[in-house]
């Protein structure tokens, strides 16, 4: 199969060298060359750190000691087009994603309209997005109970191109219905003969719970409207029925894949699953890591999302797991709203929508963190690119500077502030949690199969690596991989 939206860029732009004296490669931070052409990484080689490059013959682009990392793969991303294009959209989401070093993101089959359940309904969404894309977009498919039982279904989503596939155990906010277990029970046994993650919001509501009580304007009453043991109760329901696989039919790449672990009460459950061999991985997000549940002021909805932010304990622990091996990757869960849905005017979090809007800032709000506990830019790039292209079954193109990939960088200054004003975000609405705050980790250029899609100021523009005129970004479809 070759569908595929790929804009065809000249190959004599296309043929450059990027030097660093701080490379992320796999086995570590280096000084090196990494030559580019027609879009993939063509030689890497290493560098003396005290005498930089010299090579007349070759365009060289020298970042000094910039790091150059391989873009980030956000795997968790609301572009909410077709149908809601007025809470984000396409080519919004995709600039914001480019400037905040985002060289690859994959789309959620929600809160676009209608949600992506069909193969038919997902070439609509490719459809949709042509010529918008400045960053390379892969999708999932959504399982509801509609689809659930009907293989057929499900299949045909997957031979349109979706990466995998996505549930809701608790209602989703918009027009896609939550799985029940049974549910997830008849999808299961298709997608791990597939060989495709199985992507679930693991939050299991007590149906018996009263109504939350307290303050409408505290986040505390939002946070004991969504417990820790709604995502206990979630996965330990999920491990349950993967364990009952029969292991000897799972294709590689089959995997259950956690959303958005917040609460660390859950995670030696998750520990204990990984342990036994379950094919089960999980992520969190930035905003679980650098924001807690006690600093949020009251009628703060820019940080409403489900599952909720929790204490600052909580927060220790995820960064132990993430350091651990128990939870494997970051992703954004980037779901804005427009403003009059975040019910502002009231600070109301029980009507708010729930979803956090942080795209762009995925780069400085981790490594701001990072840096604070010692943390290195490997590591960063294990959770934020290497993982999420094995996830989303693009380990063989993306998510490491190594001969033969796709050309997918981003230079960032560790040490130099990002830009979190207004001015600077390229999402549709401004409102963000993530707004004016003073994050480490400056993105100065990315670089999207070779072709400049974000620059921050002229320092990284030369003959050879000029700012795309055009949304060059393709869609990443599993049949044309
Ligand atoms: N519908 C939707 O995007 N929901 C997301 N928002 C959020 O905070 N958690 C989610 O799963
Ligand atoms: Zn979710
Ligand atoms: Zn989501």
């Amino acid at each position: 199969m070759t569908r595929s939206t790929r804009v065809n860029v000249p190959t004599w732009l296309l043929h450059f060298t990027v030097v660093s004296q701080r490379v992320v490669l796999p086995d570590g931070l280096k000084p090196a060359a990494v030559e580019i052409q027609d879009g993939k990484i063509k030689s890497i080689r290493p560098l003396k750190a005290q005498h930089g490059f010299q090579d007349a013959g070759e365009d060289v682009l020298d970042c000094g000691d910039a790091i150059v990392a391989p873009g980030l793969i956000d795997t968790h991303v609301h572009m909410d087009e077709p149908g809601r294009e007025h809470w984000e959209g396409f080519t919004s989401g995709t600039q914001a994603a480019a400037a905040g070093g985002v060289t690859t993101v994959i789309d959620m089959p929600l809160n676009n309209v209608p949600a992506t359940t069909t193969g038919d309904l997902l070439l609509h969404k490719l459809h949709a997005s042509q010529d918008q894309l400045w960053v390379d977009v892969g999708f999932w498919g959504g399982i509801s109970p509609a689809n659930a039982h009907n293989a057929s279904i499900i299949q045909g989503m997957l031979q349109a191109g979706a990466l995998g596939v996505k549930s809701f155990m608790s209602p989703s906010g918009s027009d896609f219905p939550n799985v029940g277990l049974e549910d997830v029970a008849a999808a299961l046994p298709v997608l791990q003969r597939a060989g495709v993650p199985y992507y679930i919001h693991a939050e299991l509501p007590d149906l018996n719970a009263p109504e939350p009580k307290g303050d409408p304007r505290s986040h505390n009453t939002w946070l004991t409207a969504r417990p820790d043991s709604y995502e206990i109760a979630a996965q330990s329901e999920l491990f349950k029925l993967i364990a009952q696989l029969d292991a000897s039919a799972s294709a590689p790449g089959f995997r259950l894949h956690i959303a958005h672990v917040s609460s660390a009460k859950a995670l030696p459950a998750l520990a204990a699953a990984k342990r036994k061999g379950l094919p089960v991985t999980a992520e969190t997000c930035p905003h679980y890591l650098t924001f807690a549940a006690e600093g949020i002021p009251d009628g703060a909805t820019a940080f409403k999302c489900a599952p909720p932010i929790r204490s600052a304990a909580n927060q220790d622990l995820l960064w132990a797991a993430l350091q651990d091996g128990t939870l494997d990757s970051l992703a954004t869960d980037h779901s804005p709203a427009p403003r009059d849905m975040k019910s502002l005017d009231t600070g109301n979090f029980l009507t708010s929508w729930g979803g956090i809007a942080g795209l762009q800032y995925a780069l400085p709000a981790t490594w701001s963190a990072m840096a604070a506990r010692g943390l290195s830019p490997q590591q960063l790039s294990q959770w934020w690119s290497s993982f999420p292209a094995t996830l989303a079954g693009l380990a063989g193109r993306k998510g490491a500077i190594a001969v033969g990939l796709d050309a997918d960088l981003v230079v960032w200054n560790a040490d130099a502030l990002a830009n979190t004003t207004a001015g600077a975000l390229r999402h549709k609405h401004k409102l963000t949690p993530f707004a004016d705050q003073a994050m480490k980790g400056q993105v100065q250029a990315t670089f999207v199969r070779g072709q400049l899609v974000f620059s921050d100021g002229a320092a990284f523009q030369s003959a050879h690596a000029m700012l795309s005129p055009r949304p060059c970004g393709s869609a990443l479809l599993r049949t044309a991989l």
